[in-house]
């Protein structure tokens, strides 16, 4: 049986919202609640939703804006309106701005029912309609890069598909995901592509100069300022401005770039005069940004102004598949750099596909930089690659790893239940480690917190550590 459907319901009136939750849950649906706007920004950044249900009228903002904001970014994700009785207009306006249907309160189950069923049927031609899209166009390139993995797939899609607007875009990804050379496809494959690309890696400059760096100062500002100097917020100008480990910046700084990225204005030290700078921003950290909001460390107002549209980019072992198209790639591109030809046997490749490589895929471009030096007939061999990875193998971690996995088959086993098992444990082991925390369990695990809900209650596994 596939997994059940999990619906984010945007809808501020409560007792209409929790009975609609309960008559969806009875059909077999997860729903995950929303009052606000706000609210519904943080769920659609933290959960995994299948289908959107919103409500036009809101407390903080309108239906509408947020589907604008949505669309690009969810286009998978089918977005169904509710709108006031008689109010056409906004239905009609939603359908134009591409929702993929609209309601009429006050809303009877069985309809809600139909429409729910036929999204998620729309739903599922989308996702074989771009598989199929993907192996006929060979989308497996962007700018250069290369992938084989359906998640960089979807990263790749997005780009395109915000690229042309002047969205801020917010990347996040462990160092050396690939996370400069995406937000350099994004200006790339934008209207600003002849125009200026500036990075200013916010963790390389220290604190207190990174605002005149960024805003410049006027002649006399502070000592030493003995003349003025253009900030790179205006160097970017009718370009894109990329700033690299955003989660580094201190508070006060972070009040500027607020006002920054609402108005595309600022103030030069020691000047009195307001700058604006046509630029568009893109963000990229390696930390847990809605972590350092939690703790007081980010404002929470500037991360929602830059995570406009999130592009996550995963770690290289989650997508090992792309790591023999990269090998490739990394060799022909010292090919022609040495005027020379390399090789690799599949065997050895096969083995890298099973290190962790925790520097990802700069990493894995350092190891084929330092094995084609080494090698002395150009064929790339284990011993041409850095100590950590010999020793990986050597040392047998990986084979220890393999032995431990033996799976005993005595006679009651069977794959279900094996597999029932191996959960569970994982599932006990995470919750163990993160003290019974739920979210961060989730995120060691890699499921949603709602999929982990939905586990523990299939499990029956103890909450009482909570
Ligand atoms: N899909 C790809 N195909 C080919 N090369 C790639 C790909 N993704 C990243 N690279 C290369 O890997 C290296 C690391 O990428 P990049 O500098 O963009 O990572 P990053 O996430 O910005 O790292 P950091 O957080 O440390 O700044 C770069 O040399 C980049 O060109």
């Amino acid at each position: 049986m596939s997994s059940p459907k999990t619906i984010l319901f945007v809808e501020d009136n409560e007792k209409f919202r929790r009975l609609t939750t309960v008559t969806l849950e009875k059909s077999g649906y997860q729903v995950i609640e929303a009052a606000s706007g706000e609210e519904a920004a943080h769920k659609m950044n933290h959960e995994e939703v299948d289908i959107i249900l919103l409500d036009i009228l809101l407390p903080d903002t309108t239906g509408l804006k947020l589907l604008e904001g949505w669309r690009s970014q969810y286009y998978n994700i089918p977005i169904i309106v509710c709108t006031a009785y008689g109010d056409i207009e906004d239905a009609v306006k939603a359908m134009k701005m591409g929702a993929y249907d609209y309601l009429t309160k006050p809303i009877k189950a069985e309809e809600l029912k139909v429409v729910i069923e036929r999204a998620i049927e729309w739903q599922n031609l989308q996702f074989e309609n771009k598989e199929l899209k993907a192996a006929v166009k060979n989308k497996f390139q962007l700018h250069g890069m290369v992938t084989r993995s359906k998640s960089m797939i979807e990263v790749f899609d997005l780009i395109e598909r915000v690229a042309p607007q002047d969205v801020t875009v917010l990347m996040e990804g462990e160092s050396g995901t690939g996370k400069s050379r995406c937000a350099r496809a994004i200006h790339q494959e934008s209207r600003r592509k002849e125009g200026p690309f500036v990075k200013v890696n916010c963790a390389a400059i220290p604190s207190n100069l990174l605002e005149s760096e960024l805003f410049g100062y006027e002649k006399g500002a502070f000592t030493g300022a003995d003349s003025s100097k253009k900030g790179l917020c205006l160097t970017a100008d009718k370009g894109t401005l990329f700033l690299d480990e955003i989660g580094e910046i201190s508070i006060d700084l972070q009040a500027k770039l607020l006002q920054f990225t609402q108005d595309k204005t600022f103030t030069p030290l020691g000047s009195s005069k307001e700058v604006s700078s046509d630029v568009r921003l893109i963000a990229a950290t390696n930390r847990n940004l809605w972590e350092m909001v939690q703790a007081g460390e980010f404002r929470e107002d500037l991360y929602y102004r830059l995570n406009i549209i999130g592009v996550k980019l995963p770690p290289l072992k989650e997508r090992t598949e792309d790591i023999p198209g990269l090998i490739n790639r990394f060799l022909s591109e010292y090919e022609e750099e040495y005027q020379r030809s390399y090789s690799i046997s599949n065997q050895l490749i096969q083995k890298l596909c099973k290190y962790p490589w925790p520097g990802n895929i700069r990493e894995l471009q350092n190891a084929i930089a330092r094995a084609v030096v080494l090698t002395t007939d150009g064929e790339l061999s284990l011993q041409d690659f850095p100590q950590e990875i010999v020793h990986y193998f050597e040392d047998g971690v990986q084979e220890e790893q393999e032995e431990t996995t033996t799976i005993q088959m005595d006679d009651d086993f069977s794959l279900p239940n094996h597999i029932e098992q191996v959960e569970i444990k994982a599932i006990e082991e995470a919750l163990k480690s993160e003290e019974g925390n739920q979210a961060r369990a989730a995120e060691k695990l890699g499921i949603s917190r709602q999929s982990l809900l939905y586990k523990l209650k299939k499990y029956a596994i103890d909450l009482e550590r909570e």
